[in-house]
């Protein structure tokens, strides 16, 4: 038979499914320096490198392709945006932007910060940017800025595109172009995002190649009831429309010997 298509344990537990739920990952999912994880405070060492980041191309205005791949909704970034400094080793290019939630407020974050969920995580999965072609399967492959999301009785505008697309995309394998929106207007203004945890982790998703550089910022996003809710009222997991999508969440794993760090 087909090998199974990898899912979440709300999708691996449904009757029938026959689906890989996240204990039955392949790939890497088994190896030591795996994400996502929970952040002691206490225990992040500080690091004066963990400079702020320069974010380029954020500003700009686009119609972005968003879409529902099966696991989560995500915007396709293009090779416009970059981001450097950050104590990352070089420049690294946006690629894709999606998150990660649930339906009630303290479940819904992959990362946990001292034990706290939060209701949503927003991952902006960023390549290095090399010109030639040499080995890319290294620690440093991947940069991904995640932000937490709260849950407030504020409308976010910056976050209207993406919310109003979503009923556009309620089945897996569908595209929309979303209404113009810029990055910089769905994250938290520039002057907040000094304080962030770093460590070195992997993909959240199958094959969890250990490639990712993690940045977690303190910061949260902060989105209306009304807009944190559409995600897990409009968007579905299958075609038959039989599992809204949520908990699209990876259990927290291991932090073995590594150390995480603060700005
Ligand atoms: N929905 C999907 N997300 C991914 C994906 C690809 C690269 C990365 Cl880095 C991540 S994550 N969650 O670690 O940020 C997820 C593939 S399919
Ligand atoms: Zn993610």
């Amino acid at each position: 038979t087909a090998a199974a298509h990898w899912c979440y344990e709300i999708q691996a537990k449904e009757p029938n499914s026959h689906c890989q739920g996240p204990a039955d990952w392949t790939g890497d999912c088994k190896k030591t320096h795996q994400s996502p994880i929970n952040i002691v405070t206490t225990e992040a060492k500080m690091n004066p490198d963990l400079k702020p980041f320069t974010f380029h191309g954020y500003d700009q205005k686009k119609k972005w392709v968003v879409k529902n791949d099966g696991h989560s909704v995500k915007m396709m970034l293009g090779d416009g945006s970059f981001i450097a400094g950050g104590d990352l080793p070089a420049q690294y290019q946006a690629v894709q932007l999606h998150l990660h939630w649930s339906q009630e407020f303290d479940k819904g974050s992959e990362h946990s910060i001292d034990g706290k969920h939060f209701a949503m995580e927003m991952h902006v999965v960023h390549e290095k940017a090399t010109s030639s072609n040499k080995a890319q399967d290294s620690q440093d492959k991947n940069a991904v800025l995640a932000f937490m999301v709260e849950v407030g009785d504020e409308m976010n505008q910056g976050f209207q595109p993406l919310v109003e697309a979503l009923s556009h995309i309620s089945t897996p394998n569908t595209n929309t172009t979303m209404k113009e929106s810029c990055l910089q207007d769905m994250l938290p203004k520039k002057e907040k995002l000094v304080h962030y945890f770093r460590y070195l982790g992997s993909l959240t998703t199958p094959n969890c190649d250990e490639t990712v550089i993690w940045t977690v910022f303190k910061e949260p996003i902060k989105l209306h009831k009304d807009q944190f809710l559409k995600f897990s009222k409009e968007l579905y997991y299958d075609e038959d429309k039989s599992l809204t999508m949520k908990d699209n969440v990876r259990p927290l794993q291991q932090l073995g010997n590594r150390q995480v760090f603060r700005s």
